[in-house]
């Protein structure tokens, strides 16, 4: 069974449209806990166009008063800035994605051994204040054992590529590239998270043929499909489908 982590993202987004505090991010974290979802994911950015900074400290109050055990994921490039507001805000994990600040969404995934100046300190610095580590990696097998050896806890798997292909003989690429990394993370010692442009459509194939996802975090669609049905439903929907075994 995969884990659901809500991301807010797109809620604080609308909420930005005006300069009122509807919808209320921290509102909607508890419609989706109370109704089953497994985690609460956030990546702000640096121009606060989304999650600003307050949300990251009202989300963190809800959950340790009301959702003890809920787990907080925070994700983002670690810069000194990202790392101080972790080392302040305490989410269980973070997940260092290797974004610039213009980019408009995540659109890659590190290149580990390449980047480990940026990533050996930045995890030293996480762990030693208690907060798993997750590295944000493309579908390529030659990136779990780098994680590793640079000490993360779990990779989260880019799944952009196949989430903008579902059904077509690229996405059916993509998805073998994503298992075999996956294979590849497990056999590291590693645990696995996936997000990016997961929905009710794409996730079937790709719960079949990816096992052993601890975690997806899951924001545009949900979001999108909450329009329609309400964020209650669509979590049910969402955890029904991660609830299938491979
Ligand atoms: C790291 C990742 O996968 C992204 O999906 C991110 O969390 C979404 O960011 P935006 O909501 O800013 O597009
Ligand atoms: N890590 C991926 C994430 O949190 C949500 O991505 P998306 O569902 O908004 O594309």
């Amino acid at each position: 069974m995969t884990k659901l982590s809500v991301n807010l993202n797109a809620v604080a987004h609308l909420r930005n449209r005006r300069d009122l505090p509807w919808p209320s991010v921290t509102g909607i974290a508890r419609a989706v806990l109370d109704a089953g979802a497994e985690g609460i994911t956030i990546h702000p950015r640096p121009d606060e166009r989304h999650i600003r900074r307050t949300d990251v400290f009202d989300l963190e109050r809800l959950l340790r008063t009301d959702y003890p055990g809920i787990e907080y994921n925070i994700e983002g490039y670690p810069s000194a800035d990202f790392l101080a507001l972790c080392l302040e805000a305490r989410p269980d994990q973070a997940t260092l994605v290797p974004d610039d600040p213009a980019q408009s969404t995540s659109d890659h995934g590190w290149s580990v051994r390449k980047s480990a100046e940026i990533l050996v300190p930045a995890i030293e610095t996480l762990k030693a204040a208690g907060i798993r580590v997750s590295l944000f990696i493309d579908e390529d097998p030659a990136q779990p054992a780098d994680a590793r050896a640079l000490g993360a806890d779990r990779v989260e798997l880019y799944t952009g590529p196949y989430g903008g292909s579902h059904g077509t003989p690229e996405g059916r690429d993509h998805l073998a590239r994503l298992a075999a990394t996956a294979e590849a993370a497990h056999a590291a010692g590693l645990g696995v998270n996936a997000g990016h442009d997961l929905t009710l459509a794409n996730l079937p194939d790709f719960q079949a043929a990816v096992p052993g996802v601890q975690e997806a975090s899951i924001g545009h669609a949900i979001t999108a499909d909450a329009l329609l049905m309400g964020f209650p439903e669509a979590v049910r929907r969402y955890r029904a489908v991660l609830a299938r075994p491979a």
